[in-house]
């Protein structure tokens, strides 16, 4: 795996290096001992596979609040996304800075998403599968959220809005008394 770190600390686009013969390929996409030269501890309890049918289609932004912090790893593995993390760390020097890459099943490439980070996507083509990968269990009392258009975080998204969540539609926006987690 080659791990390429973001201008957010902590976080870090993670490539694959698969192995391919005449039957295809096959490709290493965690291991305990490389995670820990990133300073890695956490444990993976949950994983989640989410399928968003239509290009256009934001999920986001999401975070766990306190102290239900999480990490997060998150991979493409059908379709294109354009996957973002908001810095929500208080007292950060980037924070309420964006970051945003292409996941796709063709690229193979993961975003590694430290705590203290909202995470969201928007679907670059039809029928995008993610894998998601947590070190918390999911807490819906502890649920975040920060609106995909705040004008504070000012993301910048490849495609107009499509579908959105009754709940991702409803995130109130972003005030100075928002001091991060
Ligand atoms: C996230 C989650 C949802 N659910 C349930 C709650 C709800 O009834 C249904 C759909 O949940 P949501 O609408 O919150 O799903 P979604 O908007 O896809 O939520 C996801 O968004 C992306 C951006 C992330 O980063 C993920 O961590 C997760 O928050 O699934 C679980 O049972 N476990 C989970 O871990």
């Amino acid at each position: 795996m080659i791990f390429t770190p973001t201008p957010l600390t902590g976080s870090y686009v993670i490539g694959l290096e698969p192995f391919t013969d005449e039957r295809g390929w096959f490709a290493r996409f965690y291991c305990e001992k490389e995670f820990e030269r990133l300073g890695h501890t956490g444990n993976w309890v949950q994983m989640n596979h989410s399928t968003t049918y239509a290009k256009g289609s934001l999920r986001g932004m999401h975070y766990q609040l306190p102290p239900y912090r999480e990490i997060k790893m998150v991979r493409c593995i059908a379709g294109a996304v354009y996957d973002v993390i908001i810095d929500i760390r208080e007292g950060s020097a980037t924070f309420l800075q964006w970051f945003g890459t292409e996941l796709s099943a063709a690229n193979k490439n993961m975003l590694y998403i430290p705590e203290g980070f909202a995470h969201g996507f928007q679907c670059l083509t039809d029928n995008c599968e993610l894998i998601y990968h947590h070190t918390e269990f999911y807490t819906p009392n502890a649920e975040g959220g920060i609106r995909f258009d705040d004008p504070m975080v000012n993301i910048q998204w490849p495609l107009p809005a499509g579908v959105l969540s009754a709940r991702d539609g409803a995130h109130p926006y972003l005030t100075d008394d928002f001091k991060g987690i």
